[in-house]
């Protein structure tokens, strides 16, 4: 079994926690408050850049050429599309740049974020793919399943350029590739003895994304 496949199944609890959270429903039926998508969308920023950070983080800790190129685009996917759609998102919320950069991260936001980090500084570039990959393919599984459910009632719903955003060919076709560069990396350094701490860092990153949906809930 692929490795992603096979920790989302032993993560399965927290995993549903995650993509099917009471703010990803109300994302669907556009019956969630304004004002949690508003505080959602600047700590999302925030959490993007912090993301990037991350992400470049996989340049040095990859241990090929291909590696670096894989994490050069992914960190280029991050500060030349998603942050852009989102300062295009605020905008037409009525919030400018200077707005969401000068806000104050949330404590949801410096917990998830730094785990991240952490867990790829402390490991190697396989520890810091796992801790990624909630939040990369997480957000394609979202996006694809509230396209699934709701792409014939999205006019009038104030959430579907998102919805379209993550549905959308460009990060399906970005999640997708990110799963078979786990898979790759796998190959070379997945051994039975290291699959517990890989589920830990799994388990932990999915309920770090269903605490950041439960912040912009409670924000409304
Ligand atoms: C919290 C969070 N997780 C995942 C993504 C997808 O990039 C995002 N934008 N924000």
């Amino acid at each position: 079994m692929h490795l992603f496949s096979r920790l989302k199944a032993d993560a399965s609890g927290d995993w549903a926690s995650y993509v099917e959270h009471q703010f990803v429903h109300e994302l669907g039926t556009g019956e969630l408050p304004k004002s949690s998508f508003r505080h959602y969308l600047v700590q999302d920023y925030l959490f993007l850049i912090q993301f990037a950070r991350a992400y470049a983080l996989g340049i040095y800790k990859s241990p090929t050429p291909q590696d670096m190129r894989q994490s050069l685009e992914g960190v280029k996917a991050i500060m030349d599309v998603e942050l852009d759609l989102h300062l295009e998102l605020c905008a037409s919320w009525g919030m400018s740049r200077e707005d969401i950069e000068n806000a104050p991260e949330a404590a949801q936001t410096i917990a998830y974020t730094r785990f991240v980090l952490e867990a790829g500084m402390a490991g190697d570039l396989l520890d810091l793919q796992v801790a990624l990959a909630p939040c990369i393919i997480g957000y394609a599984e979202i996006g694809k399943g509230l396209a699934e459910k709701h792409g014939q009632t999205l006019d009038g719903n104030p959430y579907k350029r998102w919805i379209e955003e993550y549905s959308g060919s460009t990060y399906q076709n970005l999640a997708a590739e990110f799963g078979a560069w786990i898979d790759a990396t796998a190959g070379v350094y997945l051994t039975e003895a290291r699959v517990p701490r890989l589920r830990k860092l799994f388990a932990k990153a999915s309920q770090l994304e269903a605490d950041f949906w439960q912040m912009g809930l409670e924000a409304s």
